[in-house]
């Protein structure tokens, strides 16, 4: 199951959701749905992440975040997927890089939430995938400001498509990137785990 390769119809715009998801919580459900409305996607996969290259903390086992990430989002639109432990690519631009490469016909958004914005300077390749994909950024509590004066937000600001535009972000031709201001949760895996709430 966890090595599945998801099925993509041609034509179809997927938002990819990369994350820990150590484990996943209301947030990543929440922002999920919020992404397909907001950005008109046809299905978001949910990347479950062999291990986030830029964290030290080494995650719980990979079959135990992705039968947990499934009981949380339980949508027709969404797939849970471990397709970068298949893929061998752990980092963003290698995995954008071998998805289009396995999925040619499909469209590819890469979805986040502002924390992520705030520092993407830091990800390897991180402006060939500014400009490779479009990019839906959504807003998390505390986070707004810092993803906001961003070095890639400051970079990207002509490209910049207002959150009241967000249905054109799909379409878009890469470097495309859109902040949409949805209610926001305050939810973490972080705080999650240390409620001594999550032992997978
Ligand atoms: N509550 C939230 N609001 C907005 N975005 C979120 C929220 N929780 C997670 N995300 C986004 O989901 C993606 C995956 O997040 P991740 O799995 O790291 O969860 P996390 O709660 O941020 O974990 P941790 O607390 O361990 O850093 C990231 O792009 C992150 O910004
Ligand atoms: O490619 C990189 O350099 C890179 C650096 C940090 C994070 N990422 C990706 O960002 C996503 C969110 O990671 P995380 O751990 O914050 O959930 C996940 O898909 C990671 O692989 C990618």
């Amino acid at each position: 199951m966890r090595y599945d390769i998801p099925y993509a119809a041609p034509g179809q715009v997927i938002g990819l959701l990369g994350g820990s998801f150590d484990p996943a919580h209301e947030g990543h459900a929440h922002i999920t749905r919020e992404a397909l409305k907001r950005f008109g996607l046809d299905a978001v996969w949910w990347l479950v992440s062999p291990g986030n290259p830029l964290k030290t903390r080494g995650p719980a086992p990979m079959a135990a975040r992705i039968e947990q990430a499934q009981a949380v989002i339980n949508h027709p639109q969404v797939t849970v997927t471990g397709i970068e432990e298949r893929l061998g690519t752990r980092y963003t631009a290698q995995t954008i890089a071998a998805l289009q490469a396995l999925y040619p016909r499909a469209r590819f958004v890469w979805l986040m939430g502002a924390d992520n914005l705030a520092q993407f300077h830091m990800w390897q390749d991180w402006k060939r995938i500014a400009e490779t994909v479009p990019m839906g950024i959504l807003a998390r509590p505390g986070q707004r400001i810092s993803a906001r004066m961003s070095r890639a937000a400051t970079l990207y600001a002509p490209y910049r498509i207002l959150g009241r535009n967000s249905q054109l972000l799909a379409q878009a031709h890469a470097p495309a990137w859109c902040f949409v201001n949805v209610p926001m949760k305050d939810v973490s895996s972080s705080a999650i785990r240390a409620s001594g709430a999550w032992s997978a």
